[in-house]
């Protein structure tokens, strides 16, 4: 077997607190994660006689070597069994700068992946180390199931909150993530919760009006989609979710959404597409590209 194709979801703070900052400017935060089923697509294929990493298409806004995908399949080339590249096809749904993880799910996916073609045999444990050094997301996206995490969002522990449907607002803009957590008017002293209180808590985020104060576009979402429910940001934005119990209630808000915002009805997930996918692929070996 020498491909494999795997989704590479994005996933939802349900709720973000920031609890602190540490010395070196990370922030401790207290946040939930669960995944949701608007993914990219990825396609995995072992090039025997070849040991390069190439990728289709290449990024537009993003150089070859910061690629997350090519610096994830880097990251384990050292635990090959031998000296096979790979040849990696995305088809990108998910946008950047949106909150939703994308490029910290591509590169989760990308170690999944590579860690059975390359048989290298590292636990998820030793996978999610390894990719923490690539961005703060990607180990929620390796352990693969929804979890309440503290730390830098890297200390994760197993949770099933309810998967209702959502819909999810991608405001015309990108917002960087450390622009907003080096922004002086972020409130960083949200008093710790226990994690027994955490899915009872309706919980906030609390990167909201910093972003709504810097993008306008974020704001006017914002206000829009309120009008519908208990509209959430999701991370550090641009991307704005709300959660309905029926898909037509959320088919019947989509309608309404003005042209100028891409909109998604989706599903929590509690456990990650990529996941599902990838067991399937080890018991039967039959999701080849
Ligand atoms: C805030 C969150 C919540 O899920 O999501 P996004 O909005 O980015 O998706 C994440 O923790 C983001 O994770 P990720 O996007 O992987 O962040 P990284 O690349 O590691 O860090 C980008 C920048 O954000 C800041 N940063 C990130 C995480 C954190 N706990 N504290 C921080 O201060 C740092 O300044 C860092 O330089
Ligand atoms: N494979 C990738 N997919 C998305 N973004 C990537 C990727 N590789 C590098 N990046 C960079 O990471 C930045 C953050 O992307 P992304 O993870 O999608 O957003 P967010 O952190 O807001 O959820 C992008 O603006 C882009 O410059």
């Amino acid at each position: 077997m020498n491909s494999i194709a795997l989704p590479s979801p994005a996933k939802l703070n349900l709720f973000l607190h920031i609890t602190g900052r540490r010395t070196d400017g990370y922030h401790e935060l207290q946040t939930l994660f669960q995944f949701i089923d608007v993914c990219d697509d990825m396609c995995f294929s072992i090039k025997e006689n070849d040991s390069s990493i190439s990728l289709e298409p290449e990024f537009a806004s993003v150089p070859f070597a910061d690629n997350l995908i090519v610096k994830a399949a880097n990251l384990l080339k050292p635990f090959r069994q031998n000296l096979a590249g790979v040849h990696i096809k995305i088809n990108k749904q998910l946008p950047m700068g949106g909150g939703i993880g994308g490029g910290s799910s591509n590169a989760a996916t990308t170690l999944l992946a590579l860690n059975q073609l390359w048989s290298c045999h590292l636990s998820l444990q030793e996978l999610a180390e390894l990719g923490k050094h690539l961005g703060a997301d990607v180990p929620i996206f390796v352990f693969g199931h929804s979890a309440y995490a503290e730390g830098i969002g890297e200390k994760l522990t197993k949770v099933e909150p309810e998967t209702p449907f959502y819909l999810l607002l991608k405001p015309n803009c990108e917002v960087p993530t450390g622009q907003i957590f080096t922004d002086k008017y972020l409130t960083r002293d949200t008093p710790a919760i226990r994690i027994s209180h955490a899915l009872k808590l309706e919980g906030h985020n609390d990167c909201l009006e910093v972003v709504r104060r810097l993008y306008s576009e974020v704001d006017e979402a914002f206000f829009w989609l309120q009008q519908f429910g208990d509209a959430k940001l999701t991370g550090t934005g641009a991307c704005l979710f709300l959660a309905f119990d029926s898909i037509d209630e959320a088919n019947r808000v989509r309608a309404a959404v003005p042209d100028k915002w891409q909109a998604w009805v989706c599903r929590g997930c509690n456990t990650s597409p990529t996941h599902n996918a990838l067991n399937q692929w080890i018991t039967h070996q039959h999701t080849e590209c």
